[in-house]
């Protein structure tokens, strides 16, 4: 298996709310590393390993970080102008859809590239528990979810989420 260049790389991350249906909270998880971006908030998630479709990597990546079985809704696809480049094949690249990754993704750290899907807990009575990955982890109200101190990349994809949701995010 070729290896994979880091601005081919794909995130994956879930806003995970606590009913698809009848959303009222998002849950957030606070970073424990690295120590730059440590207590910055971030919607739980990680990298699509080779072999890996991106929601089976999501599916794996919920269980490990935050210990959670979750159902996945629809993907939040960001609008056409903040979408990130998908990345470029060549001769030491193979072709980057060879790893699904070449659908629109939003552009966060470091030239990383991230997809996002909604979800819910599969057991309602579930809320997740931090493991290594995470400080802490927030069941936060949807109405107030914007005043929590995200990843710079986060502010645009939790805006979006809010108008997708029907709810608008409070100015400050
Ligand atoms: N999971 C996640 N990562 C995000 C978000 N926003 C954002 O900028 N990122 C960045 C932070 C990291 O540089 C990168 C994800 O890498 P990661 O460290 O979480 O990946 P991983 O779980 O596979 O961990 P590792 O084994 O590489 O340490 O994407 C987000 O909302 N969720």
């Amino acid at each position: 298996m070729p290896a994979i260049s880091r601005l081919s790389r794909l995130v994956v991350a879930a806003a995970v709310v606590d009913s698809l249906s009848e959303p009222t909270a998002l849950l957030c998880a606070a970073r424990s590393y690295p120590p730059e971006l440590a207590g910055r908030f971030e919607l739980p998630g990680g990298k699509v390993e080779p072999g890996e479709t991106p929601t089976q990597a999501l599916v794996r990546e919920l269980a490990e970080e935050v210990s959670l079985t979750v159902r996945l809704g629809t993907e939040l696809v960001p609008p056409a102008g903040r979408a990130a480049a998908p990345p470029c094949a060549s001769p030491a690249q193979p072709s980057a859809a060879a790893y699904g990754d070449d659908a629109p993704a939003w552009p966060v750290t470091a030239g990383l590239r991230m997809r996002v899907w909604l979800a819910e807990p599969a057991d309602h009575t579930d809320t997740g528990t931090a493991g290594t990955s995470h400080q802490l982890l927030e069941w936060t109200a949807l109405d107030v979810v914007t005043g929590l101190p995200w990843l710079e990349a986060d502010v645009a994809i939790i805006d979006t989420l809010l108008e997708e949701l029907g709810r608008l995010p409070r100015r400050f």
